[in-house]
C-alpha cells in the first residue's frame, strides 16, 4: 500500500479547480492537489471571512472569494466541500458562473439528499458527479486539513442515472490521484450503507457520551478520570463537528432511522440475555463481532493499534 502521494504531475487533470468550502475535507483536498499538481490553479471559496484570512495565510490556493459565482466562473471541476445542508443555497449561487460541460461534485457524507437540493440548480450541460471520501477526523476548519487525509481510504461516487461516463471517469481519476481507491454505487444504496457504517455510530457516540454527562451520581469528572480505551474512542468521535452532523442526520433520515430500528430490536435481545443471565446468547455475539474487527484488520483497513501520528487540530 502506498505511504505518499505521488509525484508532481507533468500535466494536471483539471485546468481551473473551484473547491467551495475550506474546512478540513477542502483544504485536505487543496494540499493534496497542490502537491501533486493535479489542476493548473485552485480557487477557494468560503462563507466565513475568518476562515478566507486563513487560507490565504496557509497559501492552500491560488485565488480566494467569498462570491460563489466568481469561483465558478469557468472552472472546469468544482466541489463542494461544505456542510450537506447547504449544498442546495451553494449550488444555486454559483450556478449562473458555470460554464457548459463543468462537472460539479461534492464530498457530502450523505448522497440522495445532495442530488436532490443540488441537481436543480444546475444549468443545462453541466455534470453533476457527487462523491462522498470516507475519510476524515473529528477536526474541522482549514488547520485541521493534511494532504494524505485520503491516501488509501475509499472514496464512493454516486453519479445519479444517465451521467456523462467522462465525467464520471474524471472525478474518479481525481480521487486516485489522491490515493483514494474508488467505488461506484446509487445515492441510495450509499446512503443505507453509510447509515449503519458511519452514521449511526456517530449517534451512539454523541448519546452515551450525553448520558454519562448527565448521570448524578457519577461526576463528570469521575467520567473523564476513569474513562477507560472503549469510552475515551466515543468521546473521540462525540466531539465531531456539530452542524456537519445535524444535517446528516436530517438529510439521511429515512435510512438512519430504518438502521436505528435494527439496532434498537438487537439492543433489547442484549438486554434481555444481561436480565436473564443467557451467557450463551452474550459470548455468540461477541465471537462474532470479534471476527468482524479481524477480518477488517486483515483486509489492511485498520491498524491494531490507534493512529496517534495523526495532527491535531484548533477547533
Ligand atoms: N469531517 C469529516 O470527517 C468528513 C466530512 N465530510 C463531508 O465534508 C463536508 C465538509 O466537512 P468538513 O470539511 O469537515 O467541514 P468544516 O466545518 O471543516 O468546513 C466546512 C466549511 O464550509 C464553509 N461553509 C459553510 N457554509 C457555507 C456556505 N453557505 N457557503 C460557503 N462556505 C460555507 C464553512 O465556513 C467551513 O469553512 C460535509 O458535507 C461533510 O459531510 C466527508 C467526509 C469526512
Ligand atoms: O473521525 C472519524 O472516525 C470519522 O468517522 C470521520 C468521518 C466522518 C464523516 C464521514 O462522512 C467520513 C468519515
Amino acid at each position: 500500500m502506498p505511504d505518499r502521494l505521488g509525484p508532481k504531475r507533468q500535466v494536471p487533470l483539471v485546468e481551473r479547480l473551484a473547491l467551495v468550502g475550506i474546512g478540513l475535507i477542502g483544504s485536505s483536498i487543496a494540499r493534496a492537489v497542490r502537491h501533486i499538481g493535479l489542476a493548473g490553479s485552485v480557487v477557494a471559496a468560503d462563507a466565513s471571512p475568518e476562515v478566507r484570512r486563513r487560507v490565504e495565510e496557509l497559501g492552500l490556493a491560488d485565488a480566494v472569494t467569498g462570491d460563489l459565482e466568481e469561483a465558478a466562473r469557468d472552472a472546469d471541476l468544482v466541489i463542494l466541500c461544505v456542510p450537506v445542508g447547504v449544498c442546495g443555497e451553494v449550488a444555486a449561487a454559483m450556478a449562473p458562473g458555470l460554464k457548459a460541460g463543468a462537472i460539479v461534485s461534492d464530498v457530502g457524507s450523505v448522497k440522495g439528499a445532495v442530488v436532490a437540493q443540488v441537481a436543480p440548480h444546475l444549468p443545462a450541460g453541466v455534470h453533476l458527479v457527487p462523491a462522498h471520501p470516507v475519510a476524515g477526523t473529528e477536526h474541522s476548519g482549514p488547520d485541521a486539513g493534511f494532504p494524505t487525509l485520503f491516501l488509501n481510504r475509499w472514496c464512493i461516487v454516486t453519479p445519479p442515472n444517465g451521467t456523462d461516463a467522462a465525467a464520471v471517469a474524471t472525478v474518479r481519476a481525481f480521487w486516485e490521484a489522491l490515493g483514494s481507491n474508488v467505488e461506484i454505487m446509487t445515492p441510495q444504496h450509499h446512503d443505507l450503507v453509510l447509515a449503519i457504517t458511519s452514521h449511526v455510530p456517530h449517534l451512539i457516540a454523541y448519546n452515551i457520551v450525553g448520558t454519562a454527562a448527565d448521570l448524578e451520581k457519577v461526576t463528570q469528572s469521575e467520567v473523564i478520570k476513569f474513562s477507560a480505551g472503549g469510552f475515551r474512542d466515543f468521546t473521540r468521535i462525540a466531539a465531531s463537528d456539530p452542524t456537519m452532523w445535524r444535517d446528516v442526520f436530517l438529510n439521511n433520515k429515512e435510512a438512519v432511522l430504518e438502521m436505528l430500528g435494527r439496532f434498537n430490536e438487537d439492543l433489547a435481545a442484549l438486554q434481555r440475555a444481561i436480565r436473564w443471565g443467557d451467557g450463551e446468547a452474550l459470548f455468540d455475539l461477541f465471537t462474532r463481532t470479534r471476527a468482524i474487527r479481524r477480518g477488517i484488520i486483515d483486509l489492511g483497513q485498520e491498524t491494531a493499534e490507534p493512529d496517534f501520528g495523526r495532527p491535531r487540530a484548533s477547533s
